[in-house]
């Protein structure tokens, strides 16, 4: 039988065939992504919109700009106006809530990012709290934060890295969650916190571990689907796992290899939980690049309300 994707019922048609082996099935977040930036691409044509996004970048964090560059690009891809802000390390808040506030009158802008980490002098939450609710199309605003904790995800723009999540949870197990046990390893704004209140949205009985947690892998063990988003390389072993449960790794974290070259890994060591899942994703190619495609969905939708209002 093959699963249809329900995240949203407006948008991804794509049906995927479950795995027929005891292979643990790698969902294969690059593949996925570009999938849905080819339906965002079709629905800009069809419908005949121009969604414009604005990335701002503060500073010259080498990672960020590579995440805003691929912003950018894809948003392209998509036929958006896509504009990119850069501005100096100096920057004041004052200079940077200007920005945003222009953004936030600008017609042709219907969504607004900020690229995270911001600089010291920076008040991340401040500047979040300045973009229009209808135009965050990181999901981070109170308002679509309210909005997804109370259970009203169609009114919200979901944050884009539990969104992309979810969509490939969806693709596992279903859009209904129910009788599932979901733990979610990690506390974050960004993902930890909407990941839970995603997943609880979905049916499944949640869990958060986080630093102080005691006896986490025990926890942990008891669950059917397990979303690791803590920062820690390699963190969730073996002892983690229950055999047959679903492992998505949020963590993208840098370090050197044997050789001293840098590799990138997650949170999950791959190599001795990926035997035990009945699907998995990997890193990198697993979450991150869901998150640009989510983002690139949250600006169309963001696009179609205001468009809808203004006419
Ligand atoms: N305003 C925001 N800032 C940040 C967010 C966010 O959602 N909104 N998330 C992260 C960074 N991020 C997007 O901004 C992001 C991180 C990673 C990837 C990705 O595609 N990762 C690749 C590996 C890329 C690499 O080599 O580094 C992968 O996992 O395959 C995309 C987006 C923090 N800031």
């Amino acid at each position: 039988m093959a699963v249809k994707l329900h995240l949203d019922t407006e948008f991804c048609s794509m049906t995927i065939a479950p795995s027929s082996s005891d292979k643990p099935r790698i969902l294969d977040g690059k593949r996925t992504a570009n999938a849905i930036t080819a339906e965002v691409r079709e629905a800009v044509e069809r419908e005949g919109l121009t969604p414009g996004l604005a990335v701002v970048l503060v500073g010259d964090d080498p990672a960020s700009q590579v995440y805003v560059r691929n912003k950018g690009r894809r948003a392209k891809a998509c036929g958006f106006l896509s504009r990119q802000y850069d501005l100096p390390a100096t920057t004041t808040q004052a200079e940077l809530l200007a920005l945003v506030e222009s953004l936030n009158g600008d017609s042709k802008i219907h969504g607004i990012l900020v690229q995270l980490p911001l600089p010291a002098q920076i008040d991340a939450d401040c500047v979040i709290q300045a973009i229009a609710p209808d135009k965050d199309v990181d999901g981070f605003h109170y308002v679509n934060v309210g909005r997804l904790v109370t259970g009203a995800i169609g009114a919200a723009l979901l944050p884009c890295t539990p969104k992309g999540v979810m969509h490939l949870i969806e693709q596992a197990l279903g859009p209904d969650l129910s009788g599932k046990r979901a733990v979610v390893i990690g506390r974050s704004n960004i993902v930890g916190k909407p990941m839970a209140s995603l997943l609880l949205a979905h049916n499944a009985t949640v869990t958060v571990i986080h630093s102080r947690t005691p006896s986490p892998a025990e926890i942990c063990r008891q669950a059917d689907i397990v979303v690791a988003a803590v920062g820690v390389p390699g963190l969730v072993t073996a002892e983690w796992v229950k055999p047959g449960a679903v492992v998505i790794d949020v963590g993208i974290n840098r370090v050197e290899d044997d050789d001293g070259s840098a590799q990138l890994v997650g949170d999950v060591d791959f190599e001795v939980v990926a035997p035990l899942a009945s699907a998995i994703t990997p890193v990198p190619g697993g979450v991150g690049p869901m998150t640009i495609a989510m983002l690139m969905h949250n600006t169309l939708q963001a696009a179609r309300r205001q468009v809808a209002v203004s006419t």
